[in-house]
């Protein structure tokens, strides 16, 4: 069983870290491969580590990421009310048609600190001017918040990550620039016509994604606040709201939910974090994360290792004072689940019970239950393996491989055997689903040692 900590950690595997991931394996609980910078053949290398330690595995799909094509300026640092031309033979070209950019509409490159303003659409071309100036170069990122990007979600080459995201059972897809309700059922066709069974994960990081993030919601298995690009697309000091909401919009969906970049910024280059870090890491806890995700500090930083074990100590703190601080339960009751989760609440308040056990193939009932933060030990056994390395991003839950049996004493028995382990004595409770098989969970027994 994992340590006390209770929040999950979600690291990008990269350079930093490649090589000393043995260090760091029993310290986290998934590994993101960010495929805007990672190719299958790189994932591959990592695969059997993973699932020796049954590590949940995201597979980061690059998504429609515009960026500067080329640039014909012979002075590439751009100054305040210069006029550029963009497009075709322009002084910059993108690799996206410009003619949905129009008059008005704002044009950041390399992560909004070059801020360009249309100001006139001539279809072959643009005409903008400087608002902030700098540097550009070609490959740079390009966001255009103000901008209906018609692209498809999905490209060919995303296409081939995601069958060999199924192929390799990667546990978690995320979606990067998820716009709107259709673009996660795109990707979920897809991995459906692969006859794949990953989970997705939208990435909440444009304008228009932030627009439509209930729609979104409510057709994801879990939602990511990418502050990266969501701080690039919005105004920077919207960041703590946004983050609030995608949050409470995730819990009370009952969904995975992930707070994501520049959690320990500062440790890129040094190998302590700063205390507006250690805060914001409380405070996305307390915000009701399942899961924190580390990027930069662990694929180029300097010192990931240290980076993990700052993330670990400060959630495992933070976890214990969840009851006194943490954002308070919203689950939405959409079926029996919710409602079981919601008994299994009064019940643990009202009986000061120890632990609760759910037994469970597909690991959704224990889901359902880490969303109210109850803060006894949620165990989750399972016969199913890819269940193990789902939970492993569930707030609160660990899991554990069950035999499968056929009748519910031997369950009912086998969970006794854990509570012994766990609890020594006291009260605690079982969810069931009855008569036994592959249904949902519509059981709660009170069991005492
Ligand atoms: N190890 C096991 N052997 C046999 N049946 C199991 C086992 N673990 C859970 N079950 C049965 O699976 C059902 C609950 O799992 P599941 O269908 O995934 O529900 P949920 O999605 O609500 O978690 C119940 O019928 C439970 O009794
Ligand atoms: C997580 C994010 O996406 P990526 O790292 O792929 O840019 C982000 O923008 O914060
Ligand atoms: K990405
Ligand atoms: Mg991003």
């Amino acid at each position: 069983m994992q340590n006390c900590r209770k929040t999950k950690i979600l690291v990008t595997m990269g350079p930093s870290l490649e090589s000393r991931l043995n260090e760091a394996i029993n310290l986290i609980d998934g590994v993101r491969f960010n495929m805007s910078h990672s190719t299958k053949d790189y994932c591959e290398k990592f695969l059997n580590i993973l699932e020796k330690n049954n590590i949940a595995k995201v597979m980061d799909l690059k998504g429609i990421k515009i960026r500067v094509k080329k640039v014909r300026l012979k002075n590439k640092i751009l100054k305040e009310r210069d006029k550029i031309v963009i497009g075709k033979n322009g002084d910059i070209e993108l690799n996206y048609n410009i003619n949905t950019i129009d008059e008005g509409h704002f044009i950041l490159i390399n992560d909004g600190k070059v801020k360009l303003k249309v100001e006139k659409n001539e279809n072959d071309k643009i005409i903008a001017v400087v608002i902030v100036g700098g540097e550009i170069k070609e490959g740079m990122g390009v966001n255009l918040p103000d901008t209906k990007i018609e692209l498809p979600i999905i490209d060919k080459q995303d296409r081939g990550n995601i069958k060999f995201a199924v192929e390799k059972d990667f546990e978690y897809i995320a979606l990067s620039f998820v716009r709107n309700k259709d673009d996660v059922k795109e990707l979920k066709d897809i991995i459906e016509e692969y006859k794949g069974d990953c989970e997705v994960i939208s990435k909440i990081e444009t304008k228009e994604g932030l627009k439509n993030v209930k729609e979104i919601g409510k057709v994801s298995d879990g939602l990511m606040v990418a502050r990266g690009d969501l701080g690039v697309e919005v105004p920077i000091e919207r960041i703590p709201i946004e983050q609030k909401n995608i949050l409470r919009i995730a819990n009370k969906y009952g969904i995975l939910s992930i707070t994501a970049t520049q959690i320990l910024d500062s440790m890129i280059h040094n190998p302590y974090p700063t205390r507006a870090e250690v805060t914001d890491i409380a405070n996305a806890i307390y915000d009701g994360t399942d899961c924190l995700m580390l990027s930069n500090e662990t694929t180029i930083g300097k010192y990931p290792i240290e980076a993990i074990k700052v993330l670990n100590k400060v959630a495992e703190v933070a976890d214990k004072h969840y009851e006194e601080f943490g954002d308070r339960v919203c689950l939405e009751v959409k079926s029996v689940d919710e409602g079981l989760a919601y008994a299994v609440y009064e019940l643990y308040k009202k009986l000061n019970c120890k632990l609760i056990i759910t037994p469970t193939y597909s690991g959704r009932s224990a889901k359902i239950i880490s969303k109210l933060r109850i803060n006894s030990k949620i165990i989750a056994p399972t016969p199913n393996l890819k269940t193990i390395r789902k939970l492993r991003l569930v707030w609160g839950v660990n899991s554990c491989l069950m035999e499968e049996f056929n009748d519910i004493e031997n369950i009912i028995n086998a969970c006794r055997d854990i509570a012994k382990r766990e609890i020594k004595s006291g009260i605690y409770i079982v969810t069931l689903g009855h008569p036994i098989g592959k249904k949902k969970t519509n059981t709660v027994k009170v069991e005492y040692i």
